[in-house]
């Protein structure tokens, strides 16, 4: 055991978890933030605390909750014990390579997440729709960035193509490089906020984050050297801490996420088109060449472009299932 001087609220302990903890067990337990899971153990870190302690739940079910990065911890005081996991803000996972009907852990309670573009040929709305609706599923904040601002004349142009995907929507354009220009994200990177990034390969993400890591990483080097195997521990999924003092969850089951991983989150980055959909004559049209075809009508009328409405079809279809499902149930 290692004592710091870390409060709970820079390791971003909130309201939300507080309040799941009652009387006698706030008595007996302590709550710790999984920092790293290692094969066998969990780092961990509480006020005034950091230890490895074993990930096993005495009498826990297959069914329960299992500490993963990112989870708080209900810890015994004496024993250091872990009792249980508290309930998740949200949790990215995926199917188990190999065998689909099982889920991995990848990361829990991440406050906001960065989905990560580039201002040049590969910007694609699409992708960013894509992106979106996994961080609805998960239940996680986006913010848009669109790095490589330096390599364009226009960065206000793929700005304003991602804010027109969804009112209200976050975008900040950045050069990853420059931690100036970086400083446009720090809102989202204070003190006991966690984060995470998504955004296919080159456009800039390992780039950004270390601008957003700055310095060193004294948290992670403690929590090594109280491991005492130095810096080479094998690390399967880690916090990191960013300049501001927040926290990033990257890991590299993170950057693989797929569409596949996310089911019901399309509706809701296509709500009003599936609104819209209610209004069709038949409740099973295609939006073909049904007559009382509300969505023909719209795209028609100008109130839905036709470029949004074929990446809903190709969305649905890529999801067929889980669109379907979801769409049906609104009915
Ligand atoms: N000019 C400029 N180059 C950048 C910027 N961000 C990243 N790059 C460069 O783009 C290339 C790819 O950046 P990475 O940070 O490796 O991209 P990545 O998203 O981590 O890629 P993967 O590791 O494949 O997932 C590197 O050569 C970076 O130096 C930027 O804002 N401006
Ligand atoms: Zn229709």
């Amino acid at each position: 055991m290692k004592s710091t001087d870390e409060t709970l609220e820079a390791l971003g302990w909130k309201a939300y978890f507080s309040e799941q903890i009652m009387g006698e067990e706030a008595e007996q337990c302590r709550p710790v933030r999984v920092m790293a899971v290692h094969r066998g153990k969990i780092a961990v870190a509480g006020a005034g605390l950091q230890c490895f302690i074993s990930p096993y739940i005495p009498g826990a079910q297959p069914s329960d909750d299992h500490p993963t990065v990112g989870d708080w911890l209900l810890i015994d005081r004496d024993t250091l014990e872990p009792i249980r996991v508290l309930g998740r803000k949200n949790l990215f996972k995926r199917r188990a390579p190999g065998d689909p009907r099982k889920e991995q852990m990848i990361a829990a309670n991440v406050d906001t997440l960065f989905i990560v573009a580039s201002c040049n040929q590969d910007f694609s709305v699409a992708r960013l729709e894509r992106y979106l609706v996994l961080a609805r599923e998960v239940g996680v904040d986006p913010v848009v960035v669109l790095t490589k601002t330096d390599l364009t004349d226009t960065p206000e142009t793929f700005a304003a193509a991602a804010r027109a995907i969804e009112p209200g929507l976050h975008v900040e354009t950045v050069n990853g490089r420059d931690p100036a220009s970086v400083a446009r994200l720090a809102a989202w990177c204070g003190k006991g906020e966690t984060v995470a990034l998504l955004g296919s390969s080159g456009v800039g993400k390992s780039t950004l984050v270390n601008t957003l890591r700055g310095s060193d990483n004294i948290a992670t080097q403690a929590i090594r050297a109280g491991d005492g195997t130095g810096r080479h521990t094998t690390t399967v999924r880690e916090m990191h801490r960013l300049d501001r003092g927040g926290w990033l969850l990257d890991t590299p089951g993170m950057r693989e996420l797929q569409l596949a991983d996310a089911t019901a989150g399309i509706s809701e980055v296509f709500d009003d088109f599936i609104l819209m959909a209610q209004g069709c004559r038949f409740s099973d049209c295609a939006h073909g060449r049904e007559p009382g075809c509300a969505v023909r009508a719209a795209i028609a009328e100008g109130t839905l472009t036709s470029a949004r409405f074929d990446r809903w079809c190709k969305l649905a279809g890529e999801d067929s299932v889980g669109a379907a499902r979801h769409v049906k149930r609104r009915r």
